[in-house]
């Protein structure tokens, strides 16, 4: 007996040297890559400043100083050329970068393309396309030819896209100029912004604090003003929270809205936990024109990508003076949210009521199974896909929380929920949540496919349109905050799941009274609780958005009411 545990201990060890063996042949190889890279990046920089100085000073602060509309004008108009927008806007996103580590490439052949769209715009019968010369940032991750898209993997740097994709292509027919990309977690699988490649992005409002994920360079890009609009994706709320954290507005559309023929994903082969592409930007406004020219020629993606319905703009929807009936809801009974969170929904309701909308109370059904349900489909493999991933490279630590948990193998995590279940039970339904086998993925979609009906049921009974709740749990928490608050991202992945079109709209900052009222009355009642509590404490100015959401191809009434509130509270 005893030689058999010697030799089973012998084992142990043998594996563990050969594995930290060659982990560190692995890491001592990765490390010189992003020594290049961040290097290179250094240099990429510089060149975009070069260009930046090709402007004259006070002409770039006057380009600077335009809204997305009064640019988008100025350049129709010939008053601006798009090489001006373009050095213009490498020097704020430059200025931003400085501030929050945004950036992790600039697209330096912007420069070279704006020349040639000035030089066809000489021509006096060309036809400027809508967007003409206006600068746009993308999200690492999408793909555009001769850049990489290693989504904060080391391994995948120096792999640069052979081609762009259909979006981009669609995006430079339309006029915009890709002019840089931004930063993600590695993974992309997080709602914090930070990777072993390019480090941390920082909050534009704080730099303790994080500016959201996955989109989150856009979210610090947009919210230190160094873009007037970005695309990100969103699987869980990539496009949502950076917004809520960083005071910008953007939307994620049901799946079948843009082409993915060619497309990348975090993990790919998930069916029914829909990720998309979505824009983001200063305001609603941007993202309404962005949407109104790209679905107005949607044909363009479909005629490409066949399984994307050439389903176009709806005007009608959108500018419909029939009120809205709103379904609202400010805890969805699985995770309450801070206080200024809630007040936040309270505020956007007064604002639709104003407006002469209906709003009534809307229970969302059982977020605790929404919740694993939402983690088996994501994480169909059990998290294999990602994990094996992640062990060939270097480990992002602030996302070291979730990759411990994808390490324990499923049965072990099943076992240990029940007696967890009896001290810390959100995490004990956490725990039962990844896929032991194919009967289990197999249940899951057919449960998630009668959720999805029982969810329009319930709008349809109250005849709803629209809903409306938080963005998240808190406002932007410290960096390391989202790997351990998992949970937190209830109040998004539930519209990934149902594949409903969901925007976020900025309506407020955290008072002191909130911050009061979080001391004295927000719960603690478990560790998920505590650590958002703590995370809020201090927030004070920090930006709050509220959340739109609509059943699918209804994205023209999320941003309608989007709209609404941003003109009630902004003014404009
Ligand atoms: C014991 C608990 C077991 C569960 C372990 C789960 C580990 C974490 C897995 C997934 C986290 C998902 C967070 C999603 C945040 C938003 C991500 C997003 O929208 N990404 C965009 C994209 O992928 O394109």
């Amino acid at each position: 007996m005893l030689f058999y545990v010697v030799i089973l201990l012998l084992g142990a060890l043998a594996y563990y040297y050969n594995f930290e063996n060659k982990r560190k042949k692995i890491r001592e190889h990765l490390e010189v890559v992003v020594q290049r890279r961040r290097e290179d990046l250094l240099k990429n920089v510089e060149l975009a400043r070069k260009s930046a100085k090709k402007l004259d000073e006070q002409r770039r602060d006057w380009i600077g100083s335009l809204d997305f509309e009064q640019l988008k004008g100025e350049l129709q108009r010939g008053h601006v050329k798009c090489v001006e927008a373009v050095r213009a806007y490498f020097h704020k996103a430059i200025l931003a970068h400085e501030k929050t580590n945004a950036i992790t490439s600039f697209v330096l052949e912007a420069e070279q393309q704006a020349e040639e769209m000035d030089e066809k715009a000489k021509d006096p019968s060309f036809v400027k396309p809508p967007l003409f010369g206006i600068p746009l940032s993308l999200k690492e991750c999408l793909k555009i030819k001769g850049y990489d898209q290693t989504r904060g993997f080391v391994q995948d740097a120096y792999k640069p896209a052979t081609s762009d994709s259909i979006q981009i292509e669609h995006y430079k027919k339309l006029g915009l100029i890709p002019f840089c990309q931004t930063n993600v977690p590695q993974s992309l699988l997080s709602y914090n912004c930070s990777n072993p490649l390019f480090g941390t992005t920082t909050n534009p409002y704080d730099p303790t604090r994080t500016c959201g994920g996955s989109s989150g360079g856009e979210g610090a890009l947009i919210g230190a003003g160094g873009s007037l609009l970005g695309i990100g994706t969103d699987v869980g709320g990539s496009v949502r929270i950076p917004c809520h954290f960083t005071g910008a507005a953007g939307i994620k559309p049901s799946k079948m809205r843009f082409a993915h023929r060619g497309g990348g994903a975090s993990v790919p082969g998930k069916p029914l936990i829909d990720a998309n592409d979505g824009p983001m930007a200063a305001d609603v406004k941007t993202n309404v024109e962005f949407l109104r020219h790209v679905w107005g020629d949607i044909d363009f993606q479909s005629d490409r990508d066949p399984y994307c319905p050439p389903v176009h703009w709806n005007e009608s929807l959108y500018s419909s003076e029939k009120k809205l009936r709103v379904g609202y809801y400010v805890d969805d009974g699985w995770f309450t949210p801070t206080p200024a969170l809630q007040r936040a929904v309270f505020e956007a309701k007064r604002h639709l009521e104003n407006a002469g909308h209906t709003v009534i109370p809307f229970h969302p059904p059982r977020l605790p199974k929404v919740m694993q349900l939402y983690y088996r489909a994501v994480c169909l493999d059990g998290g294999q896909y990602v994990l094996q991933k992640i062990l060939k490279d270097l480990i992002e630590p602030t996302i070291r929380v979730q990759v411990v948990l994808w390490m324990i193998p499923v049965w072990v995590q099943r076992l240990l929920s029940y007696p967890m279940e009896l001290v810390f039970p959100r995490m004990g339904v956490l725990m039962q949540s990844l896929t032991r086998d194919t009967f289990e993925l197999r249940e899951a979609y057919a449960d998630i496919e009668s959720y999805r009906e029982e969810f329009v049921e319930l709008m349809m009974q109250d005849n709803l349109d629209v809903i409306l709740c938080p963005s998240s749990v808190m406002p932007a928490p410290q960096h390391d905050v989202p790997s351990k608050v998992l949970a937190g991202i209830s109040y998004t992945c539930l519209f990934n799941l149902l594949d409903y079109g969901a925007g976020v709209v900025p309506v407020t900052t955290v008072s002191k009274a909130d911050e009061e009222k979080l001391i004295n009355e927000y719960p603690e009642t478990d560790k998920w609780y505590q650590m958002t509590k703590s995370a809020t404490r201090g927030a004070i100015g920090m930006p709050v958005g509220v959340q739109l959401a609509a059943p699918p191809f209804r994205e023209e009434i999320v941003l309608r009411a989007m709209r609404e509130i941003e003109i009630a509270v902004t003014g404009k």
